[in-house]
């Protein structure tokens, strides 16, 4: 049986939906930011806190848990400027009391949601695992700071990881049942979209004098699905011996202006946005491309969706929600 921590969000429900194909699937949840209609309903669902120690020991001493997948965090970058002590409290301490309870319970196989704000204002164009990390806020710090605890612990306690970097995850499930749903939300595609189905005035450009051809930043958006898929991967290859401890690069390798992004949303959905250019926003770097390669040659991960689908799949998604709130 796999523990899925924040299974109720967006990337950790589609992970769950690709689990429950092969396995059993338990997922702890706190609802935060989070959803109960987002988690398969072939999955067993309790409420509750990661950094409540009597419901993580319960699960361990109830199920017989073969490895725990962790996306439960806070994840706002400038929230984490203005309130570092809710993440280090929620990511670093919570994650914390999640390993320790492991380890006591002798749980070895561990996959952790990081990201590619480890790696701050990268020196390079494409990002490898090996590029410094230097982290320039506390969000980007405090997955840091787990990855090294990772470390500690597999070095005293023996605990197998896979640790993936995520680059901008993005996109919806092909079913159309769960997409993308942060309330407040602060990505720039469902932002888009969402003034694209009339719900905001307009999208606002942060920033259009960086170092780019057009003068905005650049990221690499990488569907969720894709995302999923890696874990079922890692997974695997954490169960079956093939891998130990490993880092890696979640993207698709091609970035995208958020110029690009806008006219690609326009094609998509044949609707015209209205755009406020505003200054750069705090703590964002010009320029996030992922190498993949290690991934990809390791564990023979592919990528299915190109910006056009996953921006196609994430319409369909907000179509859909946006028809089942009339229907209601
Ligand atoms: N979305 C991205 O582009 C992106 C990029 C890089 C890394 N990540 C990381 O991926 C993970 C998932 O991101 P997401 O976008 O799905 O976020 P999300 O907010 O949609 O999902 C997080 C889930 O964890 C739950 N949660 C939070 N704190 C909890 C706690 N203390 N106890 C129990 N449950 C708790 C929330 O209710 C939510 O269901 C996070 O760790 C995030 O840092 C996301
Ligand atoms: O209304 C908006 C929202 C965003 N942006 C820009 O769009 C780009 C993408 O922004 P956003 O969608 O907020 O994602 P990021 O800030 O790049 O962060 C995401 O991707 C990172 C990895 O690259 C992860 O660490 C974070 O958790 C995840 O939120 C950035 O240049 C923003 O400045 C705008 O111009 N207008």
């Amino acid at each position: 049986m796999i523990l899925v921590v924040g299974g109720a969000g967006y990337i950790g429900s589609h992970c769950v939906k690709e689990l429950v194909k092969e396995r059993s699937v338990i997922v702890l949840d706190n609802l935060s930011t989070g959803h109960f209609w987002a988690i398969d309903e072939k999955a067993i669902f309790i409420e509750g806190d990661l950094r409540d120690e009597k419901v993580v020991e319960k699960i361990f001493l109830s199920y017989k848990i073969d490895a725990v997948m962790h996306f439960a965090a806070n994840s706002l970058v400038s929230e984490s400027v203005n309130n570092p002590i809710k993440y280090y409290e929620n990511n670093v301490a919570g994650t914390l009391n999640l390993l320790k309870q492991m380890v006591k319970h002798n749980i070895n196989n561990f996959i952790f949601s990081s990201t590619a704000a480890v790696y701050g204002i990268p020196k390079e164009n494409v990002i490898t695992e090996e590029s410094f990390t230097n982290p320039i806020n506390p969000y980007g710090k405090s997955k840091l700071m787990i990855e090294e605890m990772l470390r500690d612990f597999q070095s005293a306690y023996g605990l197998n990881y896979v640790v993936f970097r995520y680059f901008n995850a993005a996109g919806a499930h092909s079913s159309k049942e769960i997409g993308e749903d942060h309330e407040p939300e602060t990505h720039l595609i469902p932002l888009i979209l969402q003034h694209l189905l009339g719900k905001r005035e307009k999208i606002k450009v942060f920033g259009t004098d960086y170092d780019t051809l057009d003068g905005t930043c650049i990221r690499d958006y990488i569907h969720v699905t894709d995302i999923a898929i890696a874990h079922i991967l890692g997974l695997d290859a954490l169960l079956y011996k093939r891998i130990d401890n490993n880092i890696y690069n979640l993207g698709n390798g091609h970035g995208y202006s958020v110029k690009d992004i806008i006219d690609m949303c326009e094609r998509v959905t044949g609707k015209k946005a209205t755009i406020e250019y505003e200054s750069r926003r705090i703590g964002d770097p010009a320029r996030l491309i992922a190498s993949s390669k290690k991934i990809r040659e390791q564990l023979g991960w592919e990528t299915e969706y190109n910006l056009n689908k996953i921006i196609e799949t994430a319409w369909e998604w907000h179509i859909n929600k946006n028809l089942n709130k009339i229907l209601k």
